[in-house]
């Protein structure tokens, strides 16, 4: 695709830039230095730890994206008159450029929705352990979670209307899909440590490129259960409006989600799960090149 910071005014590209930066250095903030592990220490429950703590935040994004209407001219690309490129887009390009700089895509757990930018570092490299198979590392659904986000997800959270906040909706929409993105792309750390469990379980499969059974050994229905219904109450008691008041007695008053819990659960269930495995099922494909 043929973008050019060139094709559209500095001062755009400055505010989107800045605000972006201060926004999301202080929000990836919380979830990166919790996030620190080590070779020796990673264990599938480390790793379902992660994700359980990941599901607080993406819940907490979806809430906060949900706070704006869905803002329809942010993702018409007619509105900035840059040829092919949504105000979304154009947010997200430049942010993920800045963010390259201060270092963001040095953690393996970080994948960029637009890897084609010039990286200018100001950082110098930081040795994060490397605990993926390099030649299985590369997978990558960004494309999937994008079209999944924009076309499936955020018509259920946003509702409709315009009330001119486009920046600010397209800066929680880039927090949902880092959030949701790194939360999927966590499938190919949860198939290395399976892998390395019992590798005698996959070889054949692997060799085989049978991706029906390598879905069904690293499926823990068990675990799928108990995540969709956990974020579903998370939701809930995210999502609720905390008042002073007593609850009516007369039971009249229905609890009112700014996201409706079923929405979070059905994306769990439907895509960050299945997007998941197939993060998992593709990187075993590629354990034994
Ligand atoms: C991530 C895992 O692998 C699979 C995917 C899951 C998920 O995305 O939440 C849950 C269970 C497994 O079916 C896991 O086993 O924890």
């Amino acid at each position: 695709m043929a973008y050019s910071r060139t094709n559209y005014p500095h001062h755009l590209l400055l505010t989107f830039s800045l605000s972006s930066y201060l926004i999301f250095s202080s929000l990836c903030y919380c979830i990166s230095v919790s996030d620190s592990k080590s070779d020796s220490f990673i264990t599938i429950d480390s790793l379902r730890g992660s994700l359980e703590d990941q599901e607080n935040f993406i819940v907490f994004s979806l809430i906060e994206r949900a706070r704006y209407p869905y803002n329809y001219p942010a993702y018409d690309p007619s509105y900035l008159g840059l040829k092919n490129y949504s105000l979304v887009e154009a947010f997200v390009r430049d942010t993920e450029a800045i963010e390259a700089n201060f270092g963001r895509y040095q953690n393996p757990e970080e994948l960029p929705f637009f890897p084609d930018y010039k990286a200018f570092p100001l950082v110098p490299p930081f040795k994060f352990s490397q605990i993926l198979y390099p030649p299985a590392s590369s997978i990558n659904v960004s494309r999937t979670i994008w079209d999944m986000y924009f076309n499936k997800l955020l018509p259920l959270i946003a509702i409709e209307g315009d009330d001119g906040n486009y920046q600010q909706a397209a800066a929680s929409d880039l927090i949902c899909l880092q959030a949701l993105s790194k939360r999927i792309h966590y499938g190919r750390f949860v198939a290395e440590v399976k892998f390395r469990n019992t590798p005698s379980d996959y070889l054949s499969a692997i060799h085989a490129k049978d991706s029906e059974t390598l879905t069904r050994l690293v499926t823990s229905k068990t675990v799928e259960e108990t995540v969709t219904e956990r974020v579903k109450k998370k939701a809930e008691v995210f999502g609720q409006n905390v008042t002073l008041r007593e609850a009516s007695k007369d039971g009249n008053e229905t609890t009112k989600y700014k996201v409706d819990p079923s929405v979070v659960s059905n994306l769990y269930g439907e895509w960050v799960i299945p997007l998941t495995k197939q993060v998992e099922v593709n990187y075993l494909l590629h354990r034994l090149d």
